[in-house]
């Protein structure tokens, strides 16, 4: 059984976002109005901070190139716990087959897309079921088990457009592979062996989330994506288009990210920054969206197999350097997450410090 149906679900659905969009607005309904005291930080952008830019190329290639890619992968998991990824090895053609796909699933009629809505207390399928406390985010998703294959419930996999649910099949394992490379040379750059921190084997367990953000008559005063960490060892996010949308917090900043044509975008989530003993920070993140434009953003969230133990890798406590985080079974971690009733993760991680929030 898929991880996440073991867990029971407080979820609604809400209405499309996309269809609510198409309306003549002048004002976006008042449940998705953001109240900026929540957040405030909220209005502080610094258009000078770039997210750092890492090249797969080099990491693969080893030599000298090797050397100097590795200590930049290295600041930017510590100081960032985000970046851009080029020359990833993922097809090109894979890659365009995906945006291009993606684009025509959401431009189907809604009738259409709602063959796959989420069921109640289930997180799988088309729609938008994060209902908490907190206001509505201006977005629409698809949300998938995507890996392992076992876990698959191709009732929500959408047969339209054509080939699409192959590409996914394709994509996703594309992910996976490179999610393991990366998060090997992540290990590495701490100088261990890559092998000690590829935790997230092929085995692994992923979601797959394609999240649509619409225009927006008020951008300021909704929000896309709620500011938040992952939970996961990486996200691999791909942008489908020029406009930008994430943005990444730093230093009390947030850094909006410049989409790259073919690039991956990285975030390291909570179980990198465990397994690295803190040494790597999960990357706050959000989504602001648009007045004119839609975005669209394609995301892979990639976990351990099922029966990994989530702990720091031994080799990076020491003496003097003991364990930060304990040990917990993936299953634990995320029904500990998801028993929260989806109420943010902000201070998630701290429930499993050794000495407490
Ligand atoms: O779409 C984006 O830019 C960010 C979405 C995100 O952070 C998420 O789905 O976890
Ligand atoms: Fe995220």
């Amino acid at each position: 059984m898929a991880l996440l149906s073991t867990i029971n679900w407080a979820t609604n659905q809400i209405p499309s976002v996309q269809e609510l969009a198409r309306e003549p607005l002048d004002s976006v309904p008042q449940s998705y109005v953001c109240d900026v005291a929540d957040d405030p930080v909220a209005d502080r952008c610094n258009p000078s901070l770039q997210v750092p830019l890492i090249n797969m190329a080099n990491l693969v290639n080893g030599g000298e190139s090797q050397e100097e890619e590795l200590q930049k992968l290295y600041s930017a998991c510590r100081e960032w716990g985000a970046f851009q990824l080029i020359n990833h090895g993922v097809p090109d053609r894979l890659i365009k087959e995906m945006k291009k796909q993606t684009r025509e699933f959401y431009d189907l009629p809604l009738q259409e897309k709602m063959r796959y809505a989420h069921k109640k207390d289930s997180l799988e399928g088309y729609g938008q079921p994060f209902i908490n406390n907190q206001k509505l985010q201006w977005s629409d998703m698809m949300f998938l088990n995507s890996l392992p294959v076992e876990d698959r419930n191709f009732s929500f996999w959408p047969e339209n457009p054509q080939g699409f649910k192959e590409n996914i099949d394709s994509y996703t394992k594309g992910m996976m592979k490179l999610a393991v490379s990366l998060s090997g040379f992540m290990g590495m750059a701490t100088g261990l062996k890559a092998s000690e921190f590829s935790e997230v084997g092929e085995d692994g367990l992923q979601h797959f989330r394609m999240n649509y953000y619409p225009p927006c008559p008020q951008p300021d005063q909704v929000i896309g994506c709620s500011p938040h960490t992952d939970i996961t060892t990486i996200s691999l996010l791909l942008e489908l288009g020029d406009t930008p949308g994430l943005q990444i917090r730093k230093d009390g900043y947030w850094a909006t990210v410049k989409p790259v044509p073919d690039a991956v975008d990285v975030i390291i989530g909570h179980i990198t920054e465990i397994m690295s003993n803190g040494i790597y920070k999960a990357a706050e993140h959000r989504a602001v969206v648009n007045e004119s434009k839609v975005r669209i953003s394609i995301i892979c969230f990639c976990y351990p197999g099922k029966n990994a133990t989530i702990e720091p890798v031994q080799d990076l406590v020491k003496p003097d350097c003991p364990a930060i985080y304990k040990s917990i079974s993936l299953p634990e971690y995320l029904r500990t997450y998801f028993d929260q009733k989806l109420e943010g993760n902000q201070q998630f991680i701290n429930t499993f410090k050794v000495h407490g929030p």
